[in-house]
């Protein structure tokens, strides 16, 4: 019992195995396990127990896998019991892997297994050597655990019925008793205890065997089951780690996918970026190669540009170069223009006006009146109560501002100063009010310095330079007088005797001297001249002292004369300067003055006046100019008409309270600018000339005397019953006077200011002086005297044709032929009254016309050319034959005055006449020229011409007479 109860399977189913295992028996599904062949197992097949062999059980053959058949027939090698151990296991292996039937063949275990199936009530069917039958579907009756079926082993083992049942529901199988009957049956009784014995011997093997194989089995199920759980362990717990580490990774993998997502979108990002970076570039790539064909254009271009720029460069440097010598040009032809203007000024006769204006006092930076200042123009600032308020403007030369030093003024004048070297004749005054640096301008303040000297003194200078600098080819003799006119009287300021003597008037300009009996003192050196100006200063004091003052009252005039010598040609030339330093221009009723005051500024007035109204008719090319009307006009007659260079410095004050004068001043200045002189003549002459000159001078002087002898014998009662009339003075040279210097002079004609008594004291006069001549001519060295002679020939003669002081006007060549009647109608009417000689009826008679038309004719004919220039241009020889003491008429007159006349006697004197009818080119004696030409016209119109004459006569004497 205790052996059933321990063993695993029951002793009559191995009773029942050990019976139906005998070989005797054929039994449909018992195979042998150890015996069965594979032939055995297709014979199954064939019966169609078994539609598949799957394998044969015994190791060479197994299951591994399920296969599609509905029956399978599982053949261990059945020669123990663990082979059918491990046949079940296959089969339940087989249906662990989802198997859907098994037929296990002499399998014990499988048997118990299947009844225990059975007893769960499993479906399927478990045929054990029956007809196989077709199992439903369902599930595998065994289960999975191992443990659980060795217990199922165990209690198929102790269960009895459910074999039975089993059996007897199948019909098929004999239970055990059917089983021993059978084999007993054919048994005989006495082998049957033998047989019995060895049955049961058997059964114990069985059993045994049995036994064995079950222990083994349970071992080898425990270790299965051990391995099985221990691997079904590790199976799960790989499971378990491969799920726990799929798990865990698939956090690691969200958080990498996340990671990788983040990657791929950074990579996105990235690449989108890089992208963008791509495209950024390339379109960058695109600029820079826009910009590099740009650069490339823009190199190119500039390459061009500069090489258009080079070739400008070249083409402005050659126009610049163009323009430089063109401006070098310009400023040569502005200095030209200047020049020529200066010329055109020269030839017109222009005076030039420079202004200057004084520093204001006390106030360096005040400009006082003064608006603005330009180089030929200022502006002063008029108030309201002057008239129109504003700015008015004034033209001149030249204008110097408060700033202006004496070297600057000078500079402007110098060539001025230098053409009296040349032979002209030129007068410098300052004018302008008191106090407004008229002083300062020509002789310097009172503290000397070599920068303040004046214009004096720096003329002087470069006349000594300049002839030091000829001498070579010319030699020079210089002469300086110095003269004050003071209440219309004129002093020699260079008397050294303190004789204080006056000259109330003046006889006449002799050699350009007007003064000849003042002091003409030869200079050769600047400190000459100081001297010379230091000693006038002080006579000038000693008078201001005694005066009062007068130093500003007074005109003074610094005459410079030169004589010069050409030591190749031997030709003369001759000179004169008047430096003028004039009174103050400011007006009586304004200084409120009395007695010597009112008297000195009434003479101030008269001569200023004078001065203007002389200015006015050369203005206004009057024939006739009042140079007589004061002996500042008659100091200045030389310089201000006809031949001379005249400049005048305007000086004003910026004093707002001086506004008056200086307009006034300004608006005179002005109108000096306007005035023509006529072209500055030259005075120069050959040495022919020169010795003609004299010649004529020669035979003038002895026709004079002989004319004078004759006159004498008439008139000599008369002469010595006029004490009144003034002895003439001799043309002697002053103890200080060089004797080189030509004391001859020209005789001016008188102005219609002269009085017919005064016609009669010139006849007078003329007989003296007609003595003094022949004197003249007996004792005067050969050049001067001889010019002294013959200008005072010269000067007698006019004196005789006109009998009064003719003004000299400006030369026009359009005067009409009314203008010269009436100056010839005035001749005639004047000299009718001076001579008889010269009267009309003498100029009538036949012979003398025949002897005038004579030598009319020989001077036309010499002079032709002269004379077609005379009438072309002002600046021409009959002026010359008119105006200057140098005239060649007068070697026409020598010359042919003999031819014509046969006898230089009195006929010639009034040969002289014709020459006083010239017509009025100049008033003087041009105008006598025409009327010697035997013009029918002319002719015909003579007895009317002297009629107007003697009606224009009546007037001037009307004139004179008021
Ligand atoms: N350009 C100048 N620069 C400096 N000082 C000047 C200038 N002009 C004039 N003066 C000064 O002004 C003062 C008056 O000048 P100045 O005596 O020359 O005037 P004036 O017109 O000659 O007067 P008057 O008519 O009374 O002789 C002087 O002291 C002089 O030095």
């Amino acid at each position: 019992m205790g052996t059933e109860q321990m063993l695993p399977f029951s002793f009559l189913s191995v009773v029942e195995d050990v019976l139906q295992h005998q070989p005797t028996r054929p039994t449909d599904i018992n195979l042998p396990s150890r015996n069965l062949e594979p032939a055995c197992l297709r014979r199954y097949e064939a019966a169609g127990w078994l539609r598949k062999t799957i394998g044969i059980i015994g190791g060479k053959e197994f299951p591994a896998e399920p296969c599609e058949e509905e029956f399978r027939v599982v053949e261990g090698p059945c020669d123990s019991d663990a082979a059918d151990g491990a046949a079940a296991l296959s089969a339940f292996q087989y249906f662990e892997n989802g198997g859907k039937s098994v037929r296990i063949v002499n399998c014990v275990l499988a048997l118990k297994a299947y009844s225990e199936w059975k007893d769960r009530g499993k479906q399927g069917s478990w045929k054990h050597g029956g007809n196989p039958k077709p199992l439903a579907s369902g599930r595998p009756f065994l289960r999975k655990n191992s443990d659980s079926f060795i217990n199922t082993l165990s209690r198929n083992t102790s269960d009895k019925d459910g074999w039975t049942s089993d059996r007897n529901e199948g019909g098929s199988v004999p239970n055990l008793n059917a089983l021993v009957r059978e084999f007993l049956s054919d048994k005989k009784p006495d082998e049957i205890p033998t047989v019995l014995e060895s049955l049961l011997s058997k059964v114990v093997e069985e059993c045994e065997r049995r036994v064995l194989i079950q222990h083994e089995m349970v071992y080898i199920y425990i270790y299965a089951c051990f391995f099985f759980i221990m691997f079904s362990f590790i199976i799960n717990l790989t499971e378990f780690s491969v799920k726990k580490f799929m798990e865990e990774n698939e956090d690691d993998n969200q958080h990498i996918q996340l990671k990788q997502e983040e990657c791929y979108k950074d990579e996105k990002r990235r690449m989108e970026v890089s992208k963008k970076q791509q495209k950024l570039v390339e379109r960058q790539h695109g600029e820079i190669q826009a910009l590099k064909i740009m650069a490339h254009h823009t190199r190119s271009g500039m390459q061009l540009f500069q090489k258009k720029y080079q070739e400008e460069l070249i083409y402005l440097s050659k126009h610049v170069h163009s323009l430089a010598s063109a401006a070098s040009g310009y400023q040569r032809v502005l200095e030209e223009n200047r020049k020529l203007y200066n010329q055109l000024q020269d030839l017109k006769g222009n005076i030039r006006v420079y202004c200057r204006v004084r520093p204001f006092f006390g106030q360096v930076n005040n400009a006082g009146i003064v608006g603005s200042l330009e180089e030929g123009s200022i502006s002063l600032i008029i108030p309201s109560k002057y008239g129109k308020e504003g700015k008015k403007i004034f033209n001149f030369n030249r204008v110097f501002g408060p700033t202006a030093t004496q070297a600057e003024v000078f500079a402007d004048m110098q060539p001025l100063i230098r053409s009296v070297l040349d032979g002209y004749n030129v007068c410098i005054f300052a004018y302008g009010q008191t106090g407004s640096g008229k002083t300062h301008t020509m002789s310097g303040p009172n503290d000397l310095t070599e920068e303040s000297v004046g214009v004096n003194y720096r003329a002087l200078r470069d006349l000594f330079l300049l002839s030091e600098q000829r001498k070579d080819t010319i030699s020079y003799d210089i002469f300086v007088q110095m003269l004050e006119i003071y209440n219309d009287q004129v002093r020699d300021l260079l008397a050294t005797d303190g004789s204080n003597k006056k000259y109330p008037s003046l006889t006449g300009s002799q050699n350009g001297i007007n003064v000849p009996e003042a002091n003409l003192v030869p200079v050769s050196s600047t400190s000459d001249v100081l001297n010379l100006m230091n000693l006038g200063q002080k006579n000038r004091a000693v008078s201001a002292t005694a005066m009062n003052d007068r130093s500003s009252r007074s005109h003074s005039c610094l005459t410079v004369h030169v004589q010069g010598k050409d030591l190749t040609s031997g030709s003369h030339l001759r000179g004169s300067m008047h430096l003028v330093d004039l009174a103050g221009s400011e007006r009586v009723d304004k200084s409120e003055v009395t007695g010597d005051r009112l008297k000195e500024a009434q003479h101030i007035n008269k001569s200023l006046s004078a001065l203007g109204d002389v200015i006015s008719s050369l203005a206004h090319k009057q024939t006739h100019v009042p140079y007589r009307n004061s002996r500042l006009t008659q100091l200045l007659q030389d310089s201000l008409g006809g031949q001379a260079k005249t400049l005048m410095f305007v000086h004003i004050s910026p004093e707002p309270d001086a506004l008056g004068e200086t307009l006034s001043t300004l608006k005179f200045a002005e109108r000096v600018s306007t005035v023509e002189l006529g072209a500055a003549r030259v005075n120069k002459e050959s040495s022919d000339v020169k010795e003609l000159k004299e010649q004529i001078a020669n035979l003038k002087a002895a026709l004079a005397r002989k004319e004078g002898d004759d006159e004498a014998l008439v008139l000599q009662p008369s002469v010595n019953s006029s004490p009144d009339v003034p002895k003439l003075k001799s043309y002697k040279s002053s103890p200080t006077r060089s004797s080189t210097w030509a004391s001859g002079g020209r005789a001016q004609p008188k102005d219609d200011s002269s009085s017919v008594e005064s016609q009669k004291k010139g006849q007078m006069k003329l007989k003296r002086r007609s003595l003094d001549l022949q004197d003249m001519i007996t004792h005067t060295p050969p050049w001067p005297p001889a010019g002294n002679r013959r200008v005072n020939r010269k000067e007698e003669d006019k004196e005789l044709v006109c009998g009064d002081w003719i003004d000299k006007v400006i030369v026009n060549r359009n005067d009409s032929l009314t203008s010269d009647d009436s100056l010839v109608g005035q001749w005639e009417a004047e000299s009718k009254q001076s001579s008889p000689m010269m009267s009309p009826n003498y100029l009538s008679e036949p012979s003398k016309i025949c002897l005038e038309h004579s030598f009319k004719v020989t001077l036309h004919k010499k002079d032709s050319q002269d004379y077609d220039m005379a009438t072309t241009d002002d600046s021409d020889d009959p002026l010359e034959v008119a105006t200057s003491d140098s005239s060649e008429s007068d070697l026409h007159w020598q010359l042919h005055m003999p031819k014509a006349t046969g006898i230089p006697t009195i006929s010639g004197s009034k040969a002289k006449k014709p020459t006083n009818l010239k017509p009025a080119r100049t008033p003087e004696t041009r105008s006598m020229i025409p009327s010697l030409i035997p013009s029918p016209s002319r002719k015909q119109s003579v007895g009317q011409t002297r009629k107007q004459a003697g009606a224009i006569d009546g007037k001037r004497r009307t004139g004179n007479a008021k």
